[in-house]
């Protein structure tokens, strides 16, 4: 059986993670990086991956694209990729909350007949709060709590001082929309959040920084007409990117072992 194909967007530390446990059955075959990348990929990657700085370059069909590249990556790559018609599993979907890409990328996958996947990423229940949707949301609350280190770089340097606290210390409350855009590398669960319940300005975030914690830890409350429901998860951050959870990979790799199974669950 020849294997199905699959193109990636930016190639960092989910990407490699991603690579490293892609189902068999499954061939990577296109890389796309920036320029500046491109060196450094092709010796990762050796000869049996095409590594380019744009999606026109591709001359075949991937079963599908998947985008591990920052906000911008998709920003820069997902409506070329939509525009084939072509599927495309995301994880940075704190760019949706600029409202001119979510209509971009919307209206390219309607025209062509693409599919562009919100991933679950770093959280768990994204299907039960997209059916609570069904039957009307009162409230929905998103918090996420980390190590300094994997604040490192972001925003939350100029609201806290990361090497100082010595507590759990929210730094940031406010709604999905905002978070997503001020934290791009932590707070696209926000946005995933937020498109599955309650929308970017109705949903309510608050970022924390906790210096006695490894994990990276997301709490979601949700109450509607359904009920209730709160889940913790409590994950552990990719040694090689902190900010970044393992269980985002894994959802990635899920995406990619849906294209092989007849019976998705
Ligand atoms: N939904 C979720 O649960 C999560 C989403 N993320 C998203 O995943 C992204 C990737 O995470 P990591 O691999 O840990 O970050 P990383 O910083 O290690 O890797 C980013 C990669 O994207 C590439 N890149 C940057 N701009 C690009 C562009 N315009 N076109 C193509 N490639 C580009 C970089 O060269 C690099 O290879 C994060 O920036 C974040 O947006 C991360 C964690 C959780
Ligand atoms: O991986 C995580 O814990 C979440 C994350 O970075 C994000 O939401 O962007």
């Amino acid at each position: 059986m020849t294997a199905k194909t699959v193109m990636m967007i930016g190639y960092g530390a989910m990407g490699r993670a991603v690579h490293e446990l892609l189902p068999s059955g499954l061939a990577l075959r296109w890389v796309v990086v920036p320029e500046l990348s491109v060196a450094e990929t092709v010796a990762r990657l050796g000869q049996d991956v095409e590594v380019m700085t744009s999606v026109d370059t591709c001359r075949e069909r991937p079963d599908l694209v998947v985008e591990c590249a920052g906000q911008a990556g998709l920003a820069e790559h997902g409506g070329a990729v939509l525009a084939r018609g072509w599927s495309l599993a995301v994880v940075s979907v704190g760019a949706l909350a600029d409202d001119a890409l979510y209509g971009r990328l919307h209206d390219a996958a309607r025209r062509s007949g693409g599919k562009l996947h919100v991933l679950a990423g770093a959280v768990a229940g994204m299907d039960g709060l997209a059916a609570a949707r069904e039957g009307g949301l009162e409230s929905v609350t998103y918090e996420a709590r980390k190590a300094p280190a994997s604040w490192r770089g972001s925003h939350a340097e100029e609201l806290v001082d990361l090497d100082a606290v010595t507590q759990p210390t929210v730094f940031f409350e406010g709604s999905a929309g905002d978070a997503a855009r001020r934290f791009p590398a932590n707070a696209n669960v926000a946005a995933t959040v937020a498109l599955a319940g309650l929308g970017m300005e109705n949903t309510t975030v608050r970022l924390t920084v906790d210096p006695d914690t490894t994990r990276n830890t997301h709490r979601i409350h949700a109450r509607g007409h359904f009920g209730e429901f709160e889940i913790e998860l409590s994950g552990y951050p990719l040694a090689s990117n902190p900010k970044t959870s393992t269980l985002a990979a894994l959802s990635v790799v899920r995406a990619c072992r849906q294209v092989l199974e007849p019976v998705v669950v």
